[in-house]
């Protein structure tokens, strides 16, 4: 079996000889241009188009991250990079839903324990006692609940927040309100305080984070955003911190990467800004995954994980 590696950033030696432990029958190499020699399964971020152009005996792609968006518009353009037939598989959870866990948590946590009021005041070195928060008035809604959108709900949940989320299709997590579907979104946003968005980034989905959606939530509401910088509309996130319907937002992605230097955003006293790292790729599990799913298409089982090229995610 033979299985071709590219990535623009990892480590190429640690993942061969790591996939090489879990496949010791597969021969893995590292993908150099020029190379047209047989494949069975290519791991792949950001391939060159000729890497995987022409490969009709493919048995399996593997994106070495949770969201296929930048391989599904490179395939927009160049629709011969994916040979028809051969399944794109994505990273389903490997470590990440912890990591998605902790973020929002935390985050969550130091909104309604009023850290950023608390911050402000000590700007203005200021020993001033606030009014807590109230559970029952923090309702949080994840928009988005798959993998990673359900194990956060899940996380908030545990705290004793009211937790709902919205997704295409409803969801059976215990103790959250599930909303689905274009007509039930307005249900969904209204009430709800805390908006963390875990969605795809499809057609349907960039910029759903517009004034609309913003001025539906609740008043003094909080947005993270830990999908696609595309889903957020940033001006309208600038106007609704201005006029006060927004508190404070937690940006972990943008619509630009890296963030411009002239970006508002980075100068706004309400916002917190991390350089798209909520949940990075774990290599000892997203091996442990793509060996198992590869053992799994070797048995003619069918594995989970495969991207449906027909809605986008
Ligand atoms: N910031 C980071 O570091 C980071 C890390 C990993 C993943 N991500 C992002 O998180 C996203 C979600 O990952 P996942 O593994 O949970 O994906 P997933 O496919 O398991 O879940 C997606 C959810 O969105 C819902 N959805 C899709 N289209 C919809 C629509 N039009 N309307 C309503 N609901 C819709 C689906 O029903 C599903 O519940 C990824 O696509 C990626 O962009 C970001
Ligand atoms: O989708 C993912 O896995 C991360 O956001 C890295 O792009």
């Amino acid at each position: 079996m033979d299985i071709i590696f590219h990535h623009p950033t990892f480590n190429s030696q640690q993942w061969i000889e790591g996939l090489h432990q879990k496949l010791p029958e597969a021969t893995v190499r590292q993908w150099l241009p020029g190379d047209n020699q047989p494949a069975d399964y290519a791991l792949v971020w950001h391939p060159p188009v000729e890497m995987l152009s022409g490969r009709s005996t493919l048995k399996g792609v593997f994106a070495l991250g949770a969201g296929v968006d930048s391989i599904l518009s490179q395939l927009q353009k160049h629709p011969e990079m994916l040979p028809k037939g051969v399944p794109l598989f994505r990273l389903e959870d490997t470590g990440m839903a912890l990591q998605m866990q902790e973020y929002a948590v935390s985050q969550v946590l130091h909104w309604f324990r009023r850290f950023d009021d608390y911050q402000a005041l000590k700007q203005q070195a200021k020993w001033e006692p606030l009014e807590d928060y109230r559970r029952e008035d923090f309702t949080i809604g994840v928009l988005g609940a798959g993998v990673l959108g359900g194990k956060v709900a899940e996380s908030l949940a545990a705290w004793g927040f009211p937790v709902r989320c919205w997704s295409r299709s409803k969801k059976d997590y215990l103790g959250i309100t599930s909303y689905a579907g274009a007509e039930q979104l307005g249900q969904f946003l209204s009430g709800t305080r805390v908006l963390i968005n875990l969605l795809p980034n499809t057609p349907q989905t960039v910029g759903i984070i517009n004034s609309e959606l913003l001025n539906k939530l609740a008043d003094n509401s909080y947005v993270m955003n830990l999908a696609r910088g595309v889903h957020l509309v940033e001006d309208d996130l600038l106007a609704a911190l201005d006029s006060g319907k927004v508190k404070g937002a937690m940006l972990d992605v943008f619509a630009k990467e890296p963030l411009p230097q002239n970006s508002l955003l980075w100068k706004h006293p309400r916002i917190a800004i991390t350089p798209h790292l909520a949940a990075v790729t774990r290599p000892e599990e997203a091996m442990t995954y793509i060996a198992k799913t590869i053992r799994q298409i070797e048995n003619k089982e069918s594995p989970s994980g495969q991207v449906s090229l027909d809605n986008g995610y």
